[in-house]
């Protein structure tokens, strides 16, 4: 239908980033994009390689999960994006991801410390890992209770979604947003990176010092503005 054609073809955009990125491969991750005025969103088809992705292609789903329009199965992950959706009322786009890095720190269950300043260009915090699935959880619907799970994390450490547009979620992988999906795609690439860096510093000096509080708001107002620090 015309009237999805332009999340349909911003969620395709977005998703072609992934592997250009090298964020993904075969058919791992995922990424939409949401219309809030008729209260739906574009999000990649279930099992669909990258090579394979058409604006068509897209399914659009609504902030229930339901399938309004297309002929694929959307993504397994949709009811995640579709409880953040209808929650963050100022998020334009969602990227889950198994980027290598990203995804080794989720799995191990621990925060991504802030070691240097390009992490703290990005953030004032260490990346959030949510905690994995309880047992009653996976015992009812594993992807809606995973919207939960990020939700309750970021309140839990006193974070807002707009201050942090990146989490990991643990046991699984990388879940980031922003107010378009193309900087939903920006945040799970920058995610990647710090991740990868703070894994090779640990490698390097399993002591290396956080960097300083003052340093981390130094650094990140430069970039955000004054009064933009949030804190740890
Ligand atoms: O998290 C997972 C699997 O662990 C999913 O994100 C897959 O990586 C992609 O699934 P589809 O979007 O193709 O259903």
């Amino acid at each position: 239908m015309q009237q999805y054609q332009h999340i349909r073809q911003a969620a395709y955009e977005a998703n072609m980033q992934l592997p250009a990125l090298g964020l993904v491969i075969f058919t791992f991750g995922n990424v939409s994009a949401v219309d809030r005025q008729l209260g739906v969103f574009a999000i990649k088809p279930s099992g669909v390689p990258y090579a394979e992705l058409s604006p068509g292609k897209m399914v659009i789903v609504d902030f229930d999960g339901k399938t309004v329009d297309g002929q694929l199965r959307p993504s397994s992950d949709t009811l995640t994006h579709a409880v953040l959706y209808k929650h963050w009322e100022h998020i334009g786009g969602i990227v889950h991801t198994h980027s290598t890095y990203a995804t080794a720190w989720a799995q191990s269950q621990r925060d991504i410390p802030i070691y240097g300043t390009t992490h703290a260009d990005h953030n004032t915090v260490d990346i959030p890992c949510a905690p994995p699935m309880s047992d009653a959880m996976i015992a009812g619907d594993y992807e809606y209770q995973t919207g939960f799970q990020i939700m309750d994390t970021l309140r839990e450490r006193g974070l807002t979604y707009e201050e942090i547009e990146m989490i990991l979620v643990g046991n699984h992988a990388p879940f980031t947003w922003g107010k378009t999906a193309a900087k939903a795609v920006y945040n799970s690439a920058v995610l990647e990176s710090v991740a990868q860096m703070a894994y090779l510093t640990e490698s390097i000096n399993s002591n290396a010092p956080r960097l300083k509080d003052a340093l981390i708001k130094k650094h990140f107002e430069r970039k955000h503005g004054p009064n933009s620090y949030y804190g740890q």
